[in-house]
C-alpha cells in the first residue's frame, strides 16, 4: 500500500508537542508521509520530521487538507468546529483523529482508548467509521487504571473525586500557577529564611497576598490556585453539575460501549471535579459499588493484569508515597492504581486512587495509537 499522507494540525501546541515526541519515540514518522499545517505561519518551514512536504500548509485550506488520507488535530475545539464540517461537506472521506471534545459524543464518532475499548474501535472500523476522538483526560486516565472492573461488568456505580492539574486548562494556566507560587514565596521569603519567625504571621501574609492578587495574576483560573483549589472545572451546565463532571458518566459509558446507543443500561458515574496546584497529572479518588463481593486479591489481579501500563501499588504508606503522586508519574506512561481497599460501607464497596499524566494517556497517546491502528488495518 502507498505511504499514507497524514496531516498534522496543532503539532506545536502543548498537546501537539507531546504527540510529536511520542510519535518520534515510537518511530511513527517512518510509516507515514507527514504534512504539517499551521494557522499562523503558512509557508513557514515544517519541523524536522517532514520528508517531502517541507512547507507549512494552511490549516484552513480545505483543498490542502483534502489531500490527506488521515488528519490528526490537536489544534482545539474551535478549529474542529470551523474546519471539520467544511471538509466533510467538500467530500473528504479520510480518517479524522482529534484531541478536542467537539465531536466526541456524535453518533458517528468513537472515543478512542484502545487498551480499554479495542472491540468498540474495531467494530466501528468494520462498519466504515472515520471519526476517532480522544477522550476527556480524566476519564481516559481513570479507565487506563481501572478499566478492568468495567470490562468484567462488575461496576454497579462509581463516584469520582478528582484532583486535576493546571495543564488541563492549557499552557497559560500552568504558567499562571507557577507565577502565583513564586509571588507567594516572595511575599514571605524573609520570614521563611528566619527560623524564629511566627508561622501565623507567614500565614497571614500569604492569605492577604492571595486575596489581593491582581486580575492579571488570575486571568486564566479566575481566582488564585497556588495554595488553594477550585472545585469547578469547565462550563456550568445549570443543573448543579460542571461539564467536566458530566463527561465522567457520558464518556465512560461511551468508551466502554455501554448505555444509550449500545442497548445496555448506563453505569452511573458521578462526583466532583477539582482543580489543584499540580502541574500535569490528574489524580482521582474512586469509590465503587460493585455488583457483588469480589475478594480483594482477585481485584488486585484484574487491575494489575489489565494492560501494559497499569501499575498496581500495594496499599502501604511507603509504596503510596513512592509511586502514587503526580511528581512520581509526570512524564511517564505508567498509570498507578493504589489505595485499593474495601470500604466501611460493606464488602461490595471498593476504594481506589489513580493518577495519570493528562498530556500522555489523557491527550496525545490515544491519538498516535489510533494512527497505528489505521495504518495496520
Ligand atoms: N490541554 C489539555 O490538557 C488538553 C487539550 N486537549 C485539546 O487539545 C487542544 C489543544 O490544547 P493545547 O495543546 O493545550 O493548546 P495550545 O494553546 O498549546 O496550542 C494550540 C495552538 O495554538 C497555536 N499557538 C499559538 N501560540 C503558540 C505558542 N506560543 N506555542 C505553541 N503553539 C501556539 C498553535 O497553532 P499554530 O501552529 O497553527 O499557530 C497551536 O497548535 C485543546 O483545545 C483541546 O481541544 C485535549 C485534551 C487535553
Ligand atoms: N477539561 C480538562 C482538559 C480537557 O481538555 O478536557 P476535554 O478534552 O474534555 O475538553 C481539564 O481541564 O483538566
Amino acid at each position: 500500500m502507498a505511504t499514507r499522507l497524514v496531516g498534522l494540525v496543532g503539532w506545536r501546541g502543548m498537546v501537539g508537542s507531546v504527540l510529536m515526541d511520542r510519535m518520534q519515540a515510537e518511530n511513527d514518522f517512518a510509516l507515514i508521509e507527514p504534512v504539517f499545517f499551521s494557522t499562523s505561519n503558512v509557508g513557514g518551514k515544517a519541523p524536522a520530521q517532514a520528508k517531502n512536504e517541507t512547507t507549512l500548509q494552511d490549516g484552513f485550506n480545505i483543498d490542502a487538507l483534502k489531500r490527506c488520507d488521515i488528519i490528526i488535530t490537536a489544534q482545539g475545539g474551535d478549529y474542529t468546529t470551523e474546519v471539520y464540517p467544511k471538509l466533510r461537506a467538500a467530500g473528504w472521506n479520510g480518517h479524522w483523529i482529534d484531541a478536542a471534545s467537539t465531536l466526541r459524543m456524535k453518533d458517528d464518532a468513537v472515543i478512542i482508548l484502545d487498551p480499554v475499548n479495542m472491540p468498540v474501535i474495531k467494530n466501528s472500523l468494520a462498519k466504515g467509521g472515520k471519526n476517532w476522538i480522544g477522550g476527556n483526560c480524566t476519564v481516559s486516565c481513570m479507565l487506563m487504571g481501572v478499566g478492568a472492573l468495567y470490562k468484567a461488568g462488575l461496576v454497579e456505580w462509581m463516584s469520582t473525586q478528582t484532583y486535576q492539574a493546571a495543564s488541563g486548562g492549557g499552557a497559560q494556566h500552568m504558567r499562571e500557577l507557577l507565577t502565583q507560587y513564586g509571588t507567594l514565596n516572595a511575599e514571605v521569603k524573609a520570614l521563611l529564611d528566619d527560623p524564629k519567625s511566627a508561622i501565623l504571621e507567614i500565614d497571614r501574609k500569604v492569605i492577604a497576598k492571595q486575596r489581593s492578587l491582581t486580575e492579571a495574576e488570575t486571568a486564566n483560573f479566575g481566582v488564585p490556585l497556588g495554595g488553594s483549589l477550585i472545585p469547578w472545572i469547565d462550563k456550568d451546565l445549570g443543573n448543579g453539575m460542571s461539564k467536566e463532571e458530566w463527561k465522567g458518566m457520558a464518556e465512560t459509558n461511551k468508551i466502554m460501549g455501554m448505555g444509550e446507543g449500545f442497548g445496555t443500561p448506563a453505569v452511573p458515574v458521578d462526583g466532583f471535579c477539582v482543580r489543584v496546584g499540580a502541574m500535569r497529572c490528574h489524580s482521582q479518588a474512586l469509590t465503587f459499588k460493585l455488583k457483588k463481593d469480589v475478594p480483594l486479591a482477585d481485584i488486585e489481579q484484574m487491575i494489575a493484569n489489565d494492560n501494559a501500563w497499569v501499575k498496581y501499588v500495594p496499599n502501604t504508606r511507603e509504596d503510596t508515597l513512592r509511586d502514587l503522586t503526580p511528581v512520581a508519574v509526570t512524564g511517564t506512561m505508567t498509570i498507578p492504581v493504589g489505595r485499593v481497599r474495601k470500604l466501611a460501607m460493606g464488602p461490595e464497596y471498593l476504594g481506589a486512587f489513580t493518577i495519570g499524566d493528562q498530556l500522555l494517556w489523557g491527550a496525545a497517546e490515544p491519538l498516535r495509537r489510533m494512527l497505528r491502528i489505521l495504518l495496520d488495518a
